[in-house]
């Protein structure tokens, strides 16, 4: 079997044309998205994909907000900056980019966050309502892969779902999200024994583990989906994913690559949960 590439940037233009469509509406109605983005000290690679989430946000019309607070800066002042921007009319999400400097907690930053602005959807209340099946912001990167799903005409209900990590950001919710469409769900992590005897068995294999090509053909079932959630460097510097995909492919049923699998899919439900912010606001106003 040789595997369906699935195209994030392909799925991702698609949604973003009918966000863009929905954000010339609310702005018409007065309600034009905005979404604002903390960025703490000057990390290269989180710099570049901040200035990325603000170009796809321009692009479909939305309002893009740049706070950037220097890596020393005391916690207090974040927080009473995340406050200021949760009374803000004009901005529907709020963005921490993630990860902080060592003294400042994480924890405290995102429950200031106002789980109506969390457009991340790292919010316990909003994690809450994602477990218990309400509707709610959902986090990108798990939404995004689910989106990717759903557009390959992948049925999810019935079949073996295996995570390959456990972060709050992406394989707990991955996992979680599987559940909530009828897949029967295993988590594996690093105190996994044998993992590829876990792999191995999985429909629908999320790898989220933060480990240049370490999913190799002997960890794949044949015609199976493999997701790729990996963002890592190759010894020549290269972006590549947790899979390697050169092995993958020609075993799997569908495959996402790196880049331009599920990097590009974050950002659209980003975008996505942002626009869903503002019309929340134009319904509770009509
Ligand atoms: N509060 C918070 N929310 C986040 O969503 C968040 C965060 N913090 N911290 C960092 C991670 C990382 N992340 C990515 C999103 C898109 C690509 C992406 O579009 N990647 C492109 C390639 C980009 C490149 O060429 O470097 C692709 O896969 O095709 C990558 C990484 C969001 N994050």
């Amino acid at each position: 079997m040789t595997a369906k590439i699935i195209d994030g940037k392909e799925i991702s233009a698609k949604i973003r044309k009918e966000l863009e469509q929905e954000v010339s509406a609310l702005t018409e109605a007065g309600i034009k998205p905005g979404l604002a983005v903390i960025l703490v000290g000057n990390n290269q690679a989180s710099r570049t994909y901040v200035t990325s989430k603000q170009k796809s946000c321009k692009a479909i019309g939305m309002k893009s907000l740049l706070i950037e607070l220097p890596e020393d800066v005391e916690e207090q002042i974040l927080l009473n900056k995340i406050a200021e921007l949760n009374s803000q009319n004009d901005i529907h999400g709020i963005l921490v980019q993630l990860p902080l400097p060592p003294h400042i907690s994480e924890e405290k930053v995102i429950e200031t966050i106002s789980p109506s602005k969390d457009v991340d959807g790292f919010h316990p209340v909003n994690i809450g309502k994602m477990m218990t099946g309400q509707d709610t912001f959902l986090p990108c990167t798990p939404f995004g892969v689910m989106q990717m799903l759903k557009h390959e005409q992948i049925a999810v209900a019935g079949k073996h779902a295996v995570i390959v990590g456990r972060s709050n950001i992406v394989g707990k919710p991955a996992g979680q999200l599987l559940l909530n469409e009828n897949a029967t769900v295993t988590y594996c992590h690093s105190k996994t024994p044998d993992l590829a005897t876990f792999t191995k068995k999985a429909d629908i294999l999320v790898a989220a583990v933060g480990r240049a090509k370490m999913i190799t053909a002997d960890y794949i079932k044949d015609g199976a989906v493999v997701i790729d959630v990996g963002m890592n460097r190759d010894e020549n510097g290269k972006l590549c994913g947790d899979v390697d995909f050169e092995q993958a492919a020609p075993k799997a049923g569908f495959i996402t690559p790196v880049p331009g699998g599920v990097g590009p899919m974050t950002i659209t439900m980003l975008l996505y949960n942002t626009v869903k912010s503002a019309k929340n606001v134009l319904n509770n106003r009509n």
